[in-house]
């Protein structure tokens, strides 16, 4: 049996012979430096989807902070963050001439936030615009979920998908020469040539031990989850009791200690552990935009919509690229790269459709022009 050893020195975990960590943790008392990092996670998590109250006077529990929003902080920050379907009109202008490509985050943008996840269903009317969007435009769901999880829900195959933050995607073989060396040949259900792309293969056992040592570790904590998201392991706090989070969380930090090769990142109500590879929604993004040969800024408008911190990474991508539209999901003000926000799912739905009745009411034109579409 061998020691394992942070950078402090201090022993967090015990290793088998074969270097594998046990399931049993050692009990060390929390440092203070510790805590305030466990409580960091767990604030930074808080604001991913932050409560709102009248008073917006800030809540402590446990010694986590709660930021506390109210109405007329989010009437200031919509100013600065407006409304893409207020905005429709500029926004359509600004793709006019260009191919319009259609980014989905999952879980908050096509679905409601629900405690049970494996209740995240999108109605079948968002059904019915996604594919109509797909239709007209290229379209991709990025979600942090496994790509067949999504799948299950969305069931579309017309659409690209990228899951586990964007480490397993399933896209068009067309056009990413940069990055077809690493990606496996595969045909889609429509027989067409794809590229499964998965920049973190390597870590494929290591999550399934990560996952069942998180599993095994958060059954004492009545209410936690944790799903096996293929890249990425994710441990739910919706229906933990707030008193127990920072015990819950201390047992993601003691994991993470036993595994440097893993970073951690936060969600809406959730803590997450990954490969510590540069891959994230914002790199999936750029992939699939020069996949689906999409990559001359003069000729394309993609536009991206997500709620999540996690989807920060692809606001800030597009930003980068600069000829695009970003929106968030969000009805409470949030630090944001996005340029626009949209309340809601069914406002997200109200957007897509526009976009499918401007596509159609152009096609009418250019068929009264005589041009050949
Ligand atoms: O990138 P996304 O498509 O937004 O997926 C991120 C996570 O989504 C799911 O969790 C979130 O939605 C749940 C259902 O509404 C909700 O209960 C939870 O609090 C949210 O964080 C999914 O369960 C996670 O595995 C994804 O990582």
């Amino acid at each position: 049996m061998t020691t394992l050893r942070s950078g402090t020195s201090r022993k967090v975990s015990l290793l088998s012979s074969n270097g594998a960590p046990l399931l049993a943790s050692v009990a060390v008392p929390m440092q203070k430096n510790e805590k305030e990092q466990v409580k960091g996670w767990l604030e930074a998590m808080q604001s991913s989807s932050p409560p709102r109250s009248l008073s917006g006077i800030d809540d402590e529990k446990n010694g986590i902070s709660i930021k506390k929003l109210t109405k007329d902080q989010y009437e200031k920050w919509v100013v600065k963050h407006p409304s893409a379907l207020h905005m429709f009109e500029t926004i359509y202008k600004q793709a006019r001439g260009k191919q319009i490509a259609v980014f989905l985050d999952y879980d908050g943008t096509l679905s409601p936030i629900v405690e049970d996840p494996d209740c995240a269903y999108m109605s079948n009317e968002m059904r019915t615009t996604v594919k109509e969007v797909a239709a007209n435009f290229p379209t991709a769901i990025i979600t942090g979920r496994r790509r067949d999880k999504v799948y299950e829900f969305v069931h579309l195959p017309e659409l690209y998908y990228a899951g586990s933050h964007g480490m397993d995607i399933m896209g068009p073989a067309k056009g990413c020469n940069g990055y077809k060396a690493d990606g496996l040949q595969a045909k889609d259900s429509k027989g067409n040539e794809v590229v499964l792309f998965q920049p973190a293969s390597e870590y494929l056992s290591l999550m399934d031990e990560v996952c069942s040592i998180l599993k095994e570790r958060s059954k004492k904590f009545p209410g936690a989850r944790v799903d096996h998201n293929k890249y990425c392991a994710t441990l739910h706090f919706r229906c933990v009791s707030e008193e127990d989070w920072l015990a819950l969380a201390q047992e993601v930090q003691t994991l993470l200690k036993a595994y440097p090769e893993l970073t951690l990142t936060q969600g809406r109500k959730v803590l997450e552990l990954r490969p510590a590879i540069e891959w994230h929604k914002g790199k999936a993004l750029e992939f699939l935009i020069e996949a689906l040969g999409l990559s001359d800024p003069s000729k394309v408008f993609p536009i991206y919509i997500g709620d999540d911190r996690t989807d920060e990474d692809a606001f800030q991508t597009l930003k980068k690229l600069g000829f695009s539209c970003s929106i968030l999901v969000s009805t409470v003000s949030k630090d944001t790269c996005a340029a626009y926000s949209l309340q809601d799912p069914f406002e997200v739905m109200e957007f897509l459709q526009r976009l499918i009745r401007m596509k159609g009411s152009q096609k009418i034109y250019m068929c009264n022009q005589g041009s050949i579409l």
